[in-house]
């Protein structure tokens, strides 16, 4: 069985603040309210994308408004790119992981379509063996079935596999479903999110940090 590492997205392969924060710029100016600054989309990232409008609209005194989130969806999916890129390192990183043998899938609570569109359009996706999106499942992280689906969509078995992320729904779903994980501190969450994982402090320590998490020999392989 080939090692798995299931990467989170935002935060911890690219940084997609800046069209995130954008996209509910726009909303907000359609309706006549102020937008934000970066630290407070940061702080509203996490849970996915219904989370993030309902919170930017509670900010500015709004009740949630399901047309704001079609709205919003529609015109972040379409502006996913503008600004936003992979964390510097974050392409060799991947390519190293590949070189020694292990497989990569995306596990984020970003809408599939959203998702495939940016890794696509920032030349990630040829690596990837799935995309489990926020939508691609009844759950999502910090559910363990997202990590377990898309684990199981990728060919892997939690046995064989680490997640990787910079949330504590990250370490949450990757602690139910059976998954050491991986605590990037170059994403969105802070430190104290880790609860005891193993920090990252910059891609190019990921290959040797996962390999001596989960050997290749007790794998079985690979
Ligand atoms: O969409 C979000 O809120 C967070 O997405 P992530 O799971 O890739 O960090
Ligand atoms: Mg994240």
């Amino acid at each position: 069985m080939r090692r798995i590492a299931l990467f989170d997205l935002d935060g911890t392969l690219v940084d997609s603040v800046p069209d995130l924060n954008a996209a509910l710029d726009r909303l907000m100016a359609a309706r006549g309210l102020p937008g934000f600054d970066r630290a407070a989309v940061t702080g509203m990232v996490g849970d996915g994308v219904r989370a993030l409008v309902e919170r930017a609209l509670a900010a500015r005194g709004q009740p949630f408004d399901p047309a704001a989130l079609v709205s919003f969806t529609a015109d972040y999916t379409a502006h996913a790119t503008d600004a936003t890129r992979p964390f510097p390192g974050i392409p060799e990183a991947l390519d190293a992981l590949a070189a020694r043998g292990w497989r990569l899938a995306v596990c984020t609570n970003k809408p599939v379509a959203a998702a495939r569109v940016l890794l696509e359009t920032l030349g990630l996706s040829a690596r990837l063996d799935a995309i489990g999106g926020g939508d691609s499942f009844p759950v999502r992280k910090p559910d363990p079935g997202h990590v377990l689906g898309t684990l199981a969509a990728a060919g892997g078995v939690p046995e064989a596999a680490v997640m990787v992320g910079d949330h504590h729904n990250d370490v949450a779903a990757a602690a139910a479903a059976g998954l050491p994980c991986v605590f990037v501190t170059w994403g969105y969450g802070p430190p104290a999110m880790a609860d005891g994982c193993p920090l990252a402090h910059a891609p190019a320590e990921l290959p040797d940090l996962l390999d001596s998490m989960l050997p290749a020999r007790v794998a079985g392989g690979g």
